[in-house]
């Protein structure tokens, strides 16, 4: 039985990790929380991705002590996908379990590592409404979206991770900053760098494309696909190699004011 009254929780900050699956939210999560820590902030881990084995950091809440994906594949005969996005929708319907887990963690910078499925983000509602709980218990988060830095070798690809990073940010509704990864990985682009991380211009891309035999077929659709994220003119890209957890400050303003969050939060 409580004796006192319920006091409402002071503003928490933090971090919810998203992004495709492999692009490094974990890895990131691991360097963040180890970068902060470094800069004397207490830091928690939160694992919200059900599939998630085993983590790099000391996890401060679990959800698969809530639910795994294997034991709802195994139970309900659905795939990793299927399984993924029920896993989701049970957590959103035992918020409960959540709160209670969050509330032992006061005064901390929390990381959300979450899962790897591009749909949670871009179309279902259950990690937007889990998302959008947070706020209501005073927590203050920003949405860092990881994609591997891979997708700008390739122009095509590039177009697709512009139009999953607009879509994604549109679908979540929270303070946002795109982040490429891997970026040690990186030998050699097609443009400079700063194409990349600025998305100011696309009319190289879509010169590009016409080159290609295939993608010429495509090209009116690109055009369109271009129009559509330049008019937004929201996504922009933070480059960072996380083996030194280094933003490259002189590339992006976005940088400087990610950090910026951080260190006021
Ligand atoms: N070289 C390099 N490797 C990285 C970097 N970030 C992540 N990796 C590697 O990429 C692989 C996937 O990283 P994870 O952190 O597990 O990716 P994830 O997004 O959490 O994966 P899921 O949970 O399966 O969605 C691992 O082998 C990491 O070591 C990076 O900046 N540089």
């Amino acid at each position: 039985m409580s004796t006192t009254a319920e006091v409402k929780p002071s503003l928490r900050f933090g971090q919810v990790v998203i992004g495709p699956p492999g692009s490094g939210k974990t890895t990131y999560c691991q360097g963040m929380r180890e970068f902060l820590s470094t800069m004397g902030r207490k830091v928690v881990v939160v694992n919200m991705d059900p599939a998630n084995e085993e983590m790099p950091y000391p996890c401060a809440v679990d959800v698969s002590e809530l639910i795994t994906l294997d034991e709802v594949m195994d139970s309900l005969k659905l795939g990793p996908n299927g399984g993924l996005l029920y896993c989701m929708q049970y957590l959103e319907a035992n918020l409960d379990w959540l709160e209670s887990k969050l509330k032992r963690h006061g005064d901390c910078y929390f990381l959300f590592d979450c899962p790897g499925q591009v749909e949670l983000y871009t179309h279902q509602s259950s990690v937007k409404n889990i998302f959008s709980q947070l706020g209501k218990w005073n927590f203050r988060v920003r949405s860092v979206h990881i994609v591997d830095s891979h997708y700008c070798a390739d122009p095509a690809k590039f177009i697709s991770v512009l139009c999953t990073s607009l879509s994604t940010m549109l679908h979540v509704e929270l303070p946002h900053v795109n982040v490429l990864s891997k970026m040690d990985l990186i030998e050699q682009y097609a443009f400079n760098l700063d194409f990349y991380t600025e998305v100011m211009d696309l009319t190289y891309l879509l010169d590009h494309l016409a080159t290609d035999p295939f993608f010429k077929k495509f090209q009116r659709l690109n055009e369109k696909l271009a129009e559509v994220i330049q008019d937004y003119s929201l996504v922009s890209f933070v480059p960072l190699n996380v083996q030194v957890l280094l933003f490259n400050f002189h590339f992006s303003s976005c940088g400087k004011e990610f950090l910026f969050y951080i260190s006021k939060g």
